[in-house]
């Protein structure tokens, strides 16, 4: 039965988990919304501004035919020229002709009875042709057009013909600015642009709520905008999708995370029955004199063997087990393992000596204490032969670490400064301690031949241990080539895989006895 703490701490996680996807989900949809309707406007603004381009230097074209007309003004012969030009180029539809600031008249309208004043510009153009918006027109019954003014002549263009481009997005509108004292105006909209023809528009800062793209240079720039609220339309398209993807996301991590609590307390929970059961046991690694290939020790590293026959990695309880406290009965039953296993080979050949890994928890526990002194104790090992291997941790506490490991060396056991160089200690601070080896630690070794920073660091440690008067034995050894170094370096012992892998008791008892 699932308790009722459980099924609620359940609904709990999986709200908050729809709750964190739903959010995520969302706002990458509007993220990616956004980029592509950005990329759109981007694409579109360019199309229409090629589109600007082509017009404008149709008009040039205009303007040069114009200025080539050498007939008298308002002349028969120029107005059916101009009515032909109309008919050529299809974007203007009417040529006003002009004499001293005044319309005399057009291709459609022969000479006027009245000249017609011409009302005061509204812009002037690159060229200083000058240029009145649609509804300022020279001629009131052509409000819609833009004129544009070449020499005598002045053209008439429908401003959509400027930006006819179809755009491909029902709310999406453009307008073509135009500089005058240094700042832009629209000089023409299509369809229904936000700010109004002749208004000053700032290419630089966006409407709210309009998603903007622009182009164009210093005197002409074409702007395309659309409602913001689009972006939300086109994010619910990518918003299904997302939500999946995230809610699996979770879903996988909630169930690994869960996966990994439970395996981690899981074995914590049985740790205490397996201490009882006496499911930890010994595999010892051989340590070598690196000169010579002699095995003149070996270390115990223990293996959690599950009723079932299969076999947990120490890396993966034994932080669990430090962490807890429960290392102190795992470092017990090692000790209790290796009287079992090796305490004739020890006591026959007194040559050999096997190290324990001893922790912090260790250090503070006289129960282990007492447990090493009756281990040690005449008739059973032989103190000498049972080295103790401490971490650099193990000797922060100072007060009470220097006393303990001083109480251990007294009792006559050698002492290992285990992964040496990986902690905290400094020539001045290892002084204070009654140590016998600095045990160099795998990471050394395998930079040795690299260019990292660590690369030289051995030397170093080999200096330092021959200024304490301490001996090294480097760990992880794999390689010939590593072991010719190392011992070239001064360094004397050495464990690793080059000369054996940990073995269970039997297997080290057959290869000392082989030696
Ligand atoms: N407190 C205790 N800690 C213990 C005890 N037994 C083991 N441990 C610690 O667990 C960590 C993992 O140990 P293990 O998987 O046994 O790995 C050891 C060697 O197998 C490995 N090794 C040795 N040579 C090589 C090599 O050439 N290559 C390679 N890849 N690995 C190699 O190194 C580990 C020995 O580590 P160290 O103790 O630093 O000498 C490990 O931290 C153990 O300390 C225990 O009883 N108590």
């Amino acid at each position: 039965m699932v308790s009722g703490k459980k099924m609620y701490q359940g609904l709990l996680t999986v709200f908050v988990l729809l709750a964190a996807s739903v959010l995520l989900a969302w706002w990458f949809s509007l993220a990616a919304a956004r980029h592509e309707q950005a990329q759109q406007l981007e694409r579109f603004v360019m199309q229409t501004q090629a589109r600007v381009s082509n017009l404008l230097r149709g008009l040039e074209k205009t303007e040069r035919e114009l200025n080539a007309l050498t007939m008298p003004l308002c002349s028969v012969e120029m107005r059916r020229r101009l009515r032909e030009l109309v008919y050529d180029h299809q974007f203007v539809r009417e040529v006003l002709v002009t004499r001293e600031a005044q319309i005399q008249c057009s291709n459609m309208l022969s000479q006027l009875g009245q000249p017609v004043d011409l009302p005061p510009h509204d812009f002037v153009g690159r060229e200083g042709n000058r240029i009145w918006m649609p509804g300022s027109a020279p001629l009131a019954a052509h409000a819609e057009y833009l004129y544009v003014s070449f020499g005598h002549f002045i053209v008439a263009i429908h401003p959509s013909h400027l930006i006819d481009v179809v755009p491909d997005h029902p709310q999406r509108n453009l307008a073509l600015l135009i500089a005058q004292n240094n700042e832009f105006h629209v000089l023409a909209s299509w369809p229904q642009f936000p700010v109004s023809n002749g208004a000053r528009y700032d290419p630089l800062e966006p409407l709210p709520d309009w998603l903007a793209a622009t182009a164009g240079d210093a005197f002409l720039q074409v702007v395309a905008v659309e409602p913001l609220v689009y972006i939300r339309k086109g994010a619910e398209n990518y918003f299904v999708y997302l939500l999946v993807l995230f809610c699996a996301g979770f879903g996988a991590i909630a169930w690994w995370v869960r996966r990994w609590l439970q395996s981690r307390y899981s074995l914590l929970g049985v740790m205490d029955d397996a201490i009882e059961n006496g499911e930890f046991v010994n595999y010892y690694q051989p340590i070598v004199e690196l000169a010579t290939g002699r095995i003149t020790g070996a270390e115990a590293l223990v293996r959690w063997v599950k009723p079932d026959g299969s076999l947990i990695r120490p890396d993966l309880f034994i932080p669990l087990a430090e962490e807890s406290g429960k290392i102190r009965g795992i470092t017990l039953q090692v000790l209790e393992n290796l009287e079992r296993d090796l305490g004739a080979v020890l006591r026959a050949r007194p040559d050999l000596y096997v190290s324990i890994n001893v922790t912090e928890p260790d250090l503070t526990d006289d129960v282990f204490f007492d447990a090493l002194a009756a281990t040690c104790s005449p008739g059973r090992l032989p103190a000498g032969q049972v080295r103790i291997e401490l971490t650099e941790r193990c000797l922060i506490d100072s007060a009470q670490g220097v006393a303990r490991v001083i109480r251990l060396r007294e009792a006559g056991h050698a002492i290992y400064i285990d992964d040496f160089g990986t902690g905290y200690s400094s020539l001045s601070y290892l002084q204070k301690f009654p140590l016998d080896v600095l045990k160099i630690d795998k990471a050394f070794v395998d930079a040795m031949d690299t260019e990292s920073v660590t690369g030289s660091v051995v030397p170093h440690i080999v200096g330092m241990a021959s200024a304490l008067g301490l001996h090294t034995l480097a760990e992880g050894i794999e390689q010939e080539g590593q072991r010719a170094r190392l011992s070239a370096m001064g360094v004397q012992y050495g464990q690793g895989w080059l000369f054996d892998k940990p073995l269970p008791a039997e297997r080290f008892i057959e290869r000392v006895s082989d030696e």
